[in-house]
Parts: structure tokens; C-alpha cells; sequence
């Protein structure tokens, strides 16, 4: 049987990352073992981090660009890599910027195709953005088109953050993905929480392949799934090599390091350093010592909201800041002045 592969592709900051943590958390309630791959467009392995923090899940990471058009062999080659492990589920996280369907092509390539079957795509659409992207990122027609592709290729399209507006806007964002995708299921969410059951059924773990498959409902409507014990697996990473290939469009990553010694940030300034990016910054993420804090910090900027959560990252602090045209020997500058 051919390992089904479940597709997550969506704009920068939608919840991508937040799905990915459910479904594995369901994967190992149901026993199964999953197979990842995650791709950033920043140097440094924010999310795959997150995802061994919560969940202990190995992680095949692709850093530094995006996967979708120039760097598909190194997906294919991740992918050959998985495929020797066996795993029950594939599950890929795109980055913010790729076109899912490029990633469906790369899974009919002859080393892949007898090996894995593209089951589904979830494309993940942040609610409270999503009306006034095609604006703001008009100036980028490339990732227009991206961002289309992703809500015409999406077979469950999640309108998440939908906490943060009003009906009326939620409405406004089914319209406009009926436009470019009348057939696929929309769900709305809050942390990207669905009934993962549609997406799962069927798919159950190798020892017990021969048992009878499990019925599911078959509907995303979710309710709150209870809270679930995850597995500790052996984790397995596989750092890029550093490369410098231009992103998809024209939204890129900068990298900025701590200086040497313990330097701290003060929280606040850490936050008013991102609103003062205004809106060329679409998305920034690190791990950075604050002052007052034991415990590193997460710190998840999407959405022109700053998130804190403490976080066991071992390594040296950073963010990766992710925009469109970001003047990046200005931003240098305002960052290094953070630490006067
Ligand atoms: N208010 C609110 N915040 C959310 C929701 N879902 C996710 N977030 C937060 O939004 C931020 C980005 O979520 P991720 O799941 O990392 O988004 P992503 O699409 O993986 O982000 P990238 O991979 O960096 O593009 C995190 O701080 C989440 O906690 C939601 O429904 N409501």
C-alpha cells in the first residue's frame, strides 16, 4: 500500500504549523507513525523545533528557501529518505510562499509515485488577513498567483484565527475562495482545530494492517478533540546545508543573531521593534532570552500580534523576520540598537 501523503500549504502565520501539531498529536492517539517534512524560508528551524518540542516527532527539515519550484529535488530526495523509514502518514508543511500543486507534481516523480499517494491538501487561510492580502501583496503578482493556487488546490480549506473577526468578514472569505475553489470543504477555526477524522480514516498502522479499518464520521466539523498524551519518538534531524537561493515572489527571510555573551531583550522593545517594521514585515519567529524571563522565549509574530511562550530551545537566540522588500541593513541597525 502506497503511504498517503496530507499536504499543508497556506499563507505565512495562518496556522500552518498549529495543524501540523494536531494532526500528529491524533497520529500517535491513533498509534500511527508519521513521517514529516518541514520547509522554512529562514535559516534557522523554528517550527521543526516546535514540533519536537510538543510532540517528539522526526522531522525531515528543508531550510533557507522554498521547496516549490527551484529546490524540488531536495524534497524528492527528503522524501526518498522518509520512504526507507516506513512511516504510516507523510505529512508536509509547506512554506507560506509555495504552490501546493508544485508539491503534488514532485510526488508522481518515478522514485516517489509507486511509494506514496497524495491523499489530501489542507490549505490554511489566516481570517483576519485574508481579505486585504491580495492588496497589500499586489505589488507581488507572483504571490498572488501562489496564494490563489493554494485556495484552488486545497481540498479542505481552514479559515482559521476566525476569533479574530467578524462573521461578516468570514463570510466575505468563503465568497472569495468559492471563486477560485467551488468544490473544496471549508471549515472555520480557531488554532486550526478540525475534526482530523476525514483526514485520517483509513489510514492505520502497519502492524495492523490486515485488521478492519475503523469507521469515522465523515464531516470536518469539529468540536474541541480532548486533550492527548503524545508519544516521545526517536528524533531524527536532518539540518539543510546553508544556501542562499532567492525565495519564491519576492518576500524573503532575514536572520538576526544575538551578540556575543548573555545579551537580553526587553520584551516590549522586542515588540515595537516589529510594528515599526509596519507592513513590509509579514511574519517573524525566534527563540530570544528576555529580560525577567528564566525559560528562553518562543516569540511568534503573525497577524501584527506578538505571542510569548516559554520554550526549552538549547541553542543560541535568534529571529528570523520574513517580509517583502525588508530593508535588511536598516533593520541591522534598529535590531543592534535593541541591545544599547
Ligand atoms: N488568535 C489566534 N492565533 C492563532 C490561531 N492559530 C494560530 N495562532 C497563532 O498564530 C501564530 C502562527 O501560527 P503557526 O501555526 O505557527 O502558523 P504557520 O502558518 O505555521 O506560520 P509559518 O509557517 O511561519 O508561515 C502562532 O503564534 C499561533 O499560536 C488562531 O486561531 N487564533
Amino acid at each position: 500500500m502506497r503511504i498517503p501523503v496530507i499536504i499543508i500549504s497556506g499563507f505565512l502565520g495562518s496556522g500552518k504549523t498549529t495543524l501540523l501539531l494536531s494532526l500528529l498529536k491524533e497520529s500517535a492517539k491513533r498509534g500511527l507513525t508519521p513521517g514529516v517534512v518541514m520547509n522554512e524560508l529562514g535559516q534557522r528551524d523554528v517550527d521543526g523545533y516546535i514540533v519536537q518540542e510538543h510532540t517528539g516527532t522526526a522531522v525531515q527539515k528543508l531550510l533557507d528557501g522554498c521547496i516549490c519550484c527551484s529546490r524540488k529535488e531536495e524534497l524528492e530526495q527528503a522524501l526518498v529518505v522518509l520512504v526507507r523509514r516506513r512511516p504510516d502518514v507523510i505529512y508536509i508543511e509547506l512554506t507560506g510562499v509555495a504552490d501546493p500543486a508544485e508539491i503534488t507534481g514532485t510526488l508522481l516523480q518515478p522514485s516517489l509515485r509507486d511509494w506514496m499517494a497524495h491523499r489530501a491538501t489542507v490549505t490554511v487561510v489566516d481570517a483576519y488577513h485574508a481579505l486585504e492580502y491580495n492588496s497589500r501583496l499586489s505589488a507581488d503578482k507572483q504571490l498572488v498567483r501562489t496564494l490563489r493556487s493554494q485556495l484552488a488546490t486545497g481540498d479542505v480549506i481552514i479559515v482559521n484565527k476566525s476569533d479574530l473577526v467578524e462573521q461578516e468578514v468570514l463570510w466575505g472569505i468563503e465568497k472569495m475562495i468559492r471563486k477560485y475553489n467551488p468544490r473544496s470543504d471549508i471549515v472555520f477555526t480557531h488554532y486550526s482545530t478540525i475534526n482530523l477524522a476525514p483526514l485520517l480514516t483509513g489510514i492505520i498502522p502497519k502492524a495492523r494492517v490486515g485488521s478492519p479499518v475503523q469507521r469515522a464520521p465523515q464531516t470536518f466539523t469539529s468540536a474541541v478533540p480532548a486533550p492527548v498524551a503524545t508519544a516521545r519518538a526517536a528524533t531524527a534531524v536532518s539540518p539543510s546545508e546553508e544556501r542562499h537561493d532567492p525565495s519564491f515572489s519576492q518576500v524573503a527571510a532575514v536572520t538576526l543573531t544575538f551578540p556575543a555573551g548573555d545579551a537580553q531583550l526587553d520584551s516590549h522593545r522586542l515588540e515595537a521593534f516589529f510594528d515599526q517594521c509596519g507592513s513590509s514585515l509579514l511574519r517573524a519567529k525566534g527563540h530570544v532570552r528576555i529580560e525577567g524571563r528564566e525559560a528562553v522565549q518562543l516569540v511568534q509574530y503573525a497577524g501584527e500580534r506578538t505571542h510569548w511562550e516559554d520554550s526549552s530551545y538549547p541553542g543560541a537566540p535568534y529571529v528570523v523576520c520574513i517580509g517583502m522588500n525588508l530593508n535588511e541593513a536598516q533593520l541591522d541597525v534598529r535590531w543592534k540598537a535593541l541591545f544599547g
